[in-house]
């Protein structure tokens, strides 16, 4: 211990002398870049009387521009290592291992942190980066023989020793060694810590498993299973900051984007990868992206208004056809079926929109049509389409002389503001600089009708080359319609439905990805070639189809793909290819069995609500069993609810959620909680919320964690079908430390089975 203590001391003392030197060298730089900027002009010599003293005074404002340039970056890369040293004063490292590569003659302590610390010379690792290719052998290996792979290949060696490090503020508190891969010690303290409304960084007790999801880079699609609190978003995480590491060269953090849940989920993992040293990724939901792609001309049914209808609508017949339309949009057969159609529209079947100006029909869609199936079919489709743009371009070129003569262009001309003739004449004059007679006053006149009737041509043109002349939605009917379907049992009456919301502009959740695929498949995607990779959280939670989708607007990226199919919201029913679909030599499949979030006892009760409990192996970490608390109504059950919430808060725990179905019941609810308590109710639209009580929805509860939940209320009315069995177990297992289940009446039918000793029964007394 006093070697450690004497060395952690040196580091320490180390550290702030580098922070001096380093806010020195900020000084300098901050000084001689404020200089530069304000002596800019002076060392600019500046002559525009001839292109020669132009060219001059160009390239002296450039070398300036480059020195100022120079200094600014200077300070920007001191800032960022003062920023690492600030992380690394407080905890300088978590761990040690003692390796002997084979050839040497003795071990070598290789200590490891959140980033890498070099000594006075710049010549040796004081603390190696926990991403280094060394630093795997921390997480990965025990005592004896192990191998690594260093970017010049294999290192094999053996592990001698193995210690796990506590600092606070700077100072160390506590060291272990360990034989095992991360002693359980560390992680349970960690663990102990409680919830908060930000995820934290786990660099320090990563485990075996995780590590190597982590670090695989081998696959292309990295996909994860993994049971409920098993550390699926935190390894997304670091293995986003894993990857900035390793190819810091080539790629940065705008590169990588995260698919969230919700935007609750965005802010709640917003602050791991600034604590790991490195800039936040791209965060995008794909509800977002829907309403961006369809917003502007349809109503475009939100996942979360989807969820609420399932929920809560009446169960008669046309909640039946919009289940069955749900289940069979979101599956793969639908999606071949699809391409399918979109592969006979080669020889026929495409529809097209007039082409009309100001009421008038310029060209008939039968025109096109005849214009487009007349172009040889082994062009593929796209391409004959910008053909078919191409045409209609100048055929409209034509129909613009003509308009030339109407009478609106007159009116038009007449009624031009001064400030709107003004910028017209400048057109004009642009596009006829070479010309003479633009002086007379006719000459003038034509000119300015050319120039308006090309600015109202202009939104036409602009349609055109958009390839908007296809008539998407008569399109997508077309296909709801086809022949194809005839198999499908009721599908007849999904295929009325949709088409008549889609034709009042109302989108369907489930019909918003296949549309756009079908829109985007014909006119050709605007893909993002720069997006190196994606990471998809809670991706049980996509159908087929958005998760194909995703792939094609980002071709060019790896993708993480984690998610629980036993935390399913939807109702399209498991993904029918696993996670994914796409060529299986390029899918690494991964499974995390061990949960870590909840106490051991509340994981052996939630996990008696699936099908193979057995498969979920809790975490040994204390805590009291699970309370059920049953009360003869809805009503009764406010007077507990109320008191267990303050029951929590004196027990100290600082985030306590109660966990209801569906938001108009979280309205509910709140509204009567919060006439005795201090109360938060979350909604869709909140991005950040409050340490504390709240009441939410559990599908905004997803991927997020409490220190104790209460779950309201989970009676046979409630939590029913097979899929609201998957909504209470995600709603318990978001508690860290302590759950307890409310109930009006009746248990729900997936809480029965559950052994009683796993529980402990109270009545409510109100
Ligand atoms: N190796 C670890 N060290 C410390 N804490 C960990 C580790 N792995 C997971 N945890 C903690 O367990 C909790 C659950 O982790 P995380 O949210 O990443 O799991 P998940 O699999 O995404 O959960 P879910 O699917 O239930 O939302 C978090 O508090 C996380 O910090």
């Amino acid at each position: 211990m006093q070697y450690e203590k004497e060395r952690a001391a040196y580091i320490h003392a180390f550290i702030r002398t580098k922070q001096a030197m380093l806010r020195e060298q900020l000084e300098g730089v901050a000084g001689d870049e404020m200089e530069l900027k304000e002596t800019f002009w002076d060392h600019v010599t500046v002559n525009f009387s001839n292109s020669h003293e132009i060219q001059e005074t160009i390239s002296s404002i450039k070398q300036q521009a480059e020195l100022l340039h120079e200094r600014e970056r200077s300070g920007a890369l001191i800032k960022k290592q003062m920023r690492t040293l600030r992380r690394l004063a407080d905890s300088p490292y978590f761990g040690r291992i003692d390796l002997k590569i084979e050839g040497e003659d003795q071990a070598e302590p290789i200590y490891i942190g959140l980033a890498s610390l070099m000594d006075e010379n710049d010549s040796d690792f004081l603390i190696y980066d926990w991403r280094a290719p060394i630093s795997s052998v921390y997480y990965d290996s025990e005592i004896g023989p192990v191998t690594y792979t260093a970017p010049a290949g294999t290192v094999k060696g053996v592990l001698e020793n193995k210690r796990q490090y506590v600092f606070r503020r700077g100072e160390l508190k506590a060291m272990f060694d360990t034989s095992l891969a991360i002693g359980d010690e560390r992680l349970k303290e960690s663990l102990s810590e409680g919830a908060s409304r930000y995820m934290k960084t786990i660099v320090s007790t990563i485990q075996k498993e995780q590590n190597q999801a982590i670090r695989d880079e081998k696959s292309r699609y990295l996909v994860i299973q993994g049971v409920a609190g098993s550390g699926k978003t935190s390894v997304a995480m670091q293995r986003a900051a894993y990857l900035l590491f390793r190819h810091r060269s080539h790629i940065e953090a705008n590169q990588l984007v995260l698919f969230s849940p919700n935007e609750l989920f965005s802010s709640y993992v917003s602050t791991v990868l600034p604590e790991l040293g490195e800039e936040n990724m791209k965060q995008l939901t794909f509800r977002g992206y829907l309403y961006k792609r369809l917003g502007r001309v349809y109503e475009v049914e939100d996942g979360f208004a989807h969820l609420e209808y399932i929920l809560g609508a009446a169960k008669g017949e046309l909640y039946r056809t919009r289940m069955r339309s749900i289940a069979v949009k979101s599956g793969r057969a639908f999606k071949e079926k699809l391409d399918a159609f979109i592969e006979k529209l080669k020889e026929g079947g495409l529809f097209f929109k007039d082409i009309r100006f100001r009421k008038k029909t310029l060209i008939p869609k039968e025109d096109i049509e005849t214009y487009f199936y007349c172009l040889d079919h082994g062009i593929p489709l796209q391409n004959r389409l910008r053909l078919t743009g191409e045409w209609l371009l100048k055929e409209i070129a034509k129909q613009e002389g003509k308009e030339r003569s109407e009478a609106w262009v007159e009116k038009a001309r007449e009624l031009l503001d001064n400030e709107t003739l003004l910028r017209t004449h400048w057109e004009v004059e642009k596009a006829t600089a070479n010309e003479e007679g633009f002086g007379t006053q006719e000459r003038q006149e034509q000119l300015i009708a050319k120039q308006l009737v090309r600015e109202a041509f202009e939104p036409l043109k602009k349609r055109i080359k958009a390839l908007a002349f296809i008539d998407s939605e008569k399109l997508y009917e077309q296909f709801l319609f086809d022949d194809c379907h005839r198999d499908t049992e009721g599908f007849a009456a999904v295929a009325l439905w949709s088409s008549s919301e889609i034709s009042k502009k109302r989108m369907p959740y489930e019909d918003a990805t296949p549309f756009l695929y079908l829109q985007d498949r014909i006119k050709g995607l605007q893909v993002d070639r720069s997006i190196k990779h994606v990471f998809i959280d809670e991706a049980q939670d996509y159908t087929h189809f958005q998760l194909v989708y995703m792939q094609m607007l980002y071709p060019a990226a790896h993708f993480t793909i984690v998610g629980d199919v036993s935390q399913t919201l939807y109702f399209h029913g498991p993904n029918q290819t696993g996670l994914i679909g796409g060529d299986e030599a390029d899918v690494k499949y991964m499974a995390f069995y061990k949960s870590y979030r909840s106490t051991e006892a509340i994981i052996r009760f939630a996990r008696e609500m699936l099908p193979n409990p057995e498969e979920i192996i809790p975490f040994e970490r204390p805590g009291d069993v699970p309370v059920l608390v049953k009360g003869t109504s809805r009503q009764a059950l406010i007077k507990p609810v109320k008191e267990w919430v303050e029951q929590m808060g004196e027990r100290g725990y600082r985030t306590v959620a109660v966990i209801v179905k569906t938001a108009k019941e979280a309205n509910d609810v709140h509204a009567q909680l919060s006439e005795w308590l201090d109360i938060q109710l979350v909604a869709k639209d909140h991005h950040e919320y409050k340490e504390g009580a709240v009441v939410l929805p559990v599908y905004l509860a997803k991927g997020i964690e409490f220190d104790a939940v209460g779950v309201f209320d989970a009676s046979a009315s409630h939590y029913a079908s097979s899929q609201e069995r998957y909504h209470l177990y995600t709603a318990c297992t978001r508690a860290m430390d302590h759950l307890t289940v409310f109930a009006a009446g009746e248990w729900s039918p997936w809480l029965k089975p559950i052994p009683s000793h796993l529980y402990e029964e109270k009545q409510a007394l109100s």
